[in-house]
């Protein structure tokens, strides 16, 4: 039975992963960490992983970009592997998520569902072969309840994208800004907030006279609450280092 911190417990995927254990007989909750502080369930909640006295095998975090570094730091002093799906984190941070997988087993993904990272491998194949002679743009569609745009997901696509291009693109989040035609070089990224939308991610390869969409749609947020509770149970006994999806499944 691994016993799991879970940082952001009290947020959407929070309640929805602590929902999930319950009905597993392979892990257990044992502590919260939430800024909120408010105990929701039958484990302690504190509001910082400082606080944090109680005995883990591996946290489980999606939760905020500020939580990061206290939350890496307390990974890294009590040995304990961590699950990072937080989403919004600078350059910066992640550096600092690569850095501090030296010292602990680190899992570290934009989107913890299993088709995601299948359309990763599809939108890598697409551009291969694509691009230079289609334009590539990216539309994610969430929840109004989300904080950061585009989406995790959405930059996860564009910088897989990038790696099989023949050139460096550049990224256009705006087309409001500036009157000009579109650059050949270029990979758009849209957000769509509206109401209780999971999670919608469409890589359209635009050439002439014809257009091949790729896209992922996400009907619940057990997808990632699952997936996330399955990439802790992988990291427990594992190396120091840092694993993705593409080491899961
Ligand atoms: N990688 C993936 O597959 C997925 C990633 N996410 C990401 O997970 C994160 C959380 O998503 P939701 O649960 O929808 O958000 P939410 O806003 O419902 O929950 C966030 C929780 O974190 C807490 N929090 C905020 N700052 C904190 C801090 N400094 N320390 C500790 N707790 C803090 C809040 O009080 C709140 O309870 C977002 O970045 C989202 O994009 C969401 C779904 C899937
Ligand atoms: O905030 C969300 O809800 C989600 N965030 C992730 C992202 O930013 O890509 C993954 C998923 O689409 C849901």
């Amino acid at each position: 039975m691994k016993r799991i911190v879970l940082s952001g417990c009290n947020g959407k995927m929070g309640r929805m992963i602590a929902s999930c254990v319950k009905g597993r007989d392979d892990c257990t909750v044992v502590a919260g960490i939430d800024v909120s502080g408010e105990v929701l369930d039958a484990f302690p909640v504190f509001t910082s992983p400082a606080g944090c006295q109680v005995e883990a095998d591996v946290i489980i975090d999606f939760s905020h970009p500020s939580a990061l570094a206290p939350l890496l730091d307390y990974a890294a002093a009590t040995r304990t592997p961590a699950v990072i799906a937080t989403t919004g984190l600078s350059s910066d941070q992640v550096a600092l998520i690569r850095e501090t997988s030296a010292r602990v087993p680190l899992f570290f993904t934009a989107n913890m569902s299993l088709g995601v990272n299948l359309l990763v491998e599809l939108a890598k194949k697409a551009a291969a072969v694509l691009g230079g002679q289609f334009d590539i743009e990216i539309i994610e569609k969430h929840h109004n309840q989300k904080i950061d745009a585009p989406s995790g997901t959405a930059l996860m696509l564009a910088d897989a994208i990038s790696g099989v291009l023949p050139e460096e693109p550049q990224y256009v989040y705006d087309r409001h800004a500036v009157r000009r035609k579109r650059g050949k070089n270029e990979i758009g990224l849209h957000a769509v907030r509206g109401g209780t939308i999971v999670g919608e991610h469409e890589v359209i390869f635009a050439g002439r006279d014809e257009v091949l969409t790729l896209s992922h749609s996400a009907m619940s947020k057990e997808v990632f609450a699952t997936g996330s509770i399955n990439a802790a149970l992988f990291l427990c006994g594992k190396e120091n280092g840092l694993y993705s999806m593409g080491d899961l499944v």
